[in-house]
């Protein structure tokens, strides 16, 4: 497999209590996974240790071949990571066009004049609502919109890779199915791969090539999306 970013052993926890042990993951150049499992089982822990906010207490983790297990966020994010947190974290007191700006970041030493060209024009594509409303200040918007505008934000910085904790949680289902359309352009047009949280099993089989499941900071199960049916999964998930 052409894997874009690869575990091995992995095992993180906060001070002395350890929440994941021993994670293997493979993750395709362009493919897209799906991490699910019951609330606690430690999701959001797995994404924030792929980004590096969570440290790696054992095992690799590499990003296209280059070793980032000792890599600060910043760093990782430079390398091409991009995260949108669980709660979307956008800056409230900044505008829609000043927390995307914000995003550009990320492309620092990656590429002459790549800031300077501002926010890539593919952004307002996605998501035409941020061109409506650039000039709001962020706290005011709808969750569907700063979902929207997290997602916008970490694109802005060209990732090659995109961990999104669960995006459509608490989103209203007319404006989810319109995060869930733009992921999937994220995925065919800009080639982007994907790690997502998602706790709909139904999107994630509709989403994902790949499942893998946690319980208690294990793995249980993975596979193809193709070869085995949610149904199949659910009682791991509900336990
Ligand atoms: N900052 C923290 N300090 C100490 N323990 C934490 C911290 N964050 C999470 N934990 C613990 O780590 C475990 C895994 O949490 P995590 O948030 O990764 O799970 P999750 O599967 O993403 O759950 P959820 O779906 O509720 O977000 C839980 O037992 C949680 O209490």
């Amino acid at each position: 497999m052409n894997s874009l970013l690869k575990m091995e052993r992995v095992g993180a926890g906060y001070g002395q209590s350890p929440v994941l042990f021993d994670i293997d993951l493979n993750v395709a150049r362009g493919g897209a996974l799906a991490l699910i499992g019951r609330n606690g089982v430690g999701k959001t822990t797995l994404l924030r240790t792929i980004m590096g906010v969570q440290k790696a207490t054992k095992g690799r983790i590499t990003l296209d071949g280059a070793d980032v297990t000792q890599a600060k966020p910043h760093e990782r994010s430079r390398a091409g990571i991009g995260f949108v947190p669980q709660g979307r974290h956008v800056f409230p007191h900044l505008s829609v066009e000043e927390n995307l700006l914000s995003g550009l970041s990320a492309l620092a030493g990656r590429g002459k004049g790549l800031i300077a060209k501002g926010i890539p024009d593919h952004i307002f594509d996605l998501f035409p609502k941020l061109d409506q409303i650039r000039h709001r200040k962020a706290g005011v918007l709808s969750g569907g919109e700063q979902q929207q505008l997290a997602i916008g934000r970490a694109l802005c910085g060209q990732p090659k890779l995109l961990l999104l904790d669960e995006p459509t949680e608490g989103i209203q289902p007319n404006v989810v199915q319109q995060i869930e359309d733009a992921l999937r352009r994220v995925r065919s047009e800009l080639g982007v791969t994907i790690v997502i949280v998602e706790q709909y099993l139904d999107f994630a089989w509709s989403f994902a090539d790949d499942y893998c499941v946690l319980q208690r900071g294990r793995q249980v199960r993975q596979g193809r999306t193709a070869e085995d049916t949610a149904a199949e999964v659910a009682h791991l998930v509900n336990v």
